[in-house]
């Protein structure tokens, strides 16, 4: 994907802003390897759909080049499966038509289509809705639907636009598991939007984090976490809590700009800027003198969740929102004070 942009007209208010078009991506560029799948966060408004709707072909950038499988045409059967935020069945159609119908748009032989239906339907507990009309299934079922569509005849690249909302915890395990293995040391990659960090954890092997357009940062959730986040997260449960003082002492003995989060009588939680952290072995070695000198329970110490780093850069869309409306109350008064 190269310097992709796609501009939004403008309407606030029953008038057009004075620049009246928003530029919904921002110039993106970025790869996805095969047997990978790229994960897409961002927060709400940052681009992800409209990103998506551009690989998928169904709104023209303005700027920019989409590269699928060394240029091959998107509408080539089996090149791409797109699962999108909405689940656009018929109606009226069961579940199986539904899959009949696209691995025969896709140009699947009878007898395979008939295999991989039975397959897919296995792997996301599909088998018992097989003969259910698509307006009589719950979100979830309907979500793994369009999943299963979008994977049908094992295209080279898929597009899945938030795969798991609406599913419960037991069915977002299963369609984890499933994107895994369809893409995992396959030679076909995928992108996914996500607004759980947990699914990003569990199935992306690179992340892309999009803010107010643009992409952020890209690289696997560790490089992200080394480079973005800000330190350290201690957590210390105490056993005798007469002793809270003097822990509370070593801990900024060891880490002299710990800065303590809660205060319970028996759990001391500290954030620890990165630059008091020379070493993990050294950071380790005091903690565990510091547990046997003063008796705790036990300690966590750990790095920034990826959450933690989504929400410092989702921060800036927050910043330049405020920014923005900020204008255009001020644009706004302005023209109805003249
Ligand atoms: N059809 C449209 N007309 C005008 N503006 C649009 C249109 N579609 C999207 N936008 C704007 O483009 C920006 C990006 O929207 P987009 O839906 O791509 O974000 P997103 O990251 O997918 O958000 P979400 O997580 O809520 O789905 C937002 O400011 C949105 O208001």
């Amino acid at each position: 994907v190269d310097s992709l942009r796609k501009e939004y007209k403008v309407k606030k208010g029953g008038f057009f802003f004075k620049k009246n078009r928003k530029a919904a991506t921002k110039n993106i560029s970025f790869c996805v390897r095969k047997s990978e799948v790229l994960g897409l966060l961002g927060p709400n408004g940052a681009g992800k759909t409209t990103s998506m709707y551009m690989l998928a072909g169904e709104v023209k950038p303005i700027a920019g080049e989409v590269v699928l499988c060394g240029n091959v045409p998107a509408e080539s059967p089996g090149i791409l499966g797109y699962c999108p935020q909405n689940n656009s069945l018929w109606p009226n159609l069961t579940v199986k038509e539904h899959l009949e119908i696209y691995a025969a748009v896709k140009g699947m032989k009878k007898e395979d289509a008939g295999v991989a239906i039975r397959r897919i339907a296995e792997a996301l507990e599909l088998k018992e809705h097989m003969g259910k009309a698509a307006r009589k299934l719950s979100l979830g079922v309907s979500r793994k639907v369009c999943f299963a569509i979008s994977m049908l005849g094992n295209p080279n690249i898929v597009l899945l636009d938030e795969p798991s909302t609406g599913l419960d915890p037991k069915g977002q395990q299963r369609l984890w598991r499933a994107i895994r293995a369809a893409f995992k040391n396959k030679d076909r990659g995928a992108i996914l939007t996500t607004h759980y960090m947990e699914e990003a954890e569990a199935v992306c092997d690179r992340v892309a984090i999009m803010v107010y357009g643009k992409i952020r940062c890209i690289g696997s959730i560790q490089q992200l976490k080394s480079k973005f986040g800000k330190g350290y997260l201690l957590e210390i449960k105490v056993k005798e809590s007469h002793q809270v003082d003097q822990i509370h002492k070593e801990i900024i003995r060891i880490f002299p700009h710990a800065a303590r989060q809660d205060r319970f009588s028996s759990l001391l939680v500290y954030k620890i800027p990165k630059d008091n952290v020379q070493s993990l072995s050294q950071a380790f070695l005091l903690l565990q003198e510091a547990k046997r000198a003063y008796n705790i329970e036990e300690y966590s110490f750990s790095q920034s969740t990826l959450e933690q780093v989504f929400i410092e850069l989702a921060k800036e869309q927050e910043k330049e929102d405020f920014r923005l409306n900020n204008t255009f109350q001020w644009r706004h008064l302005r023209t109805e004070s003249i």
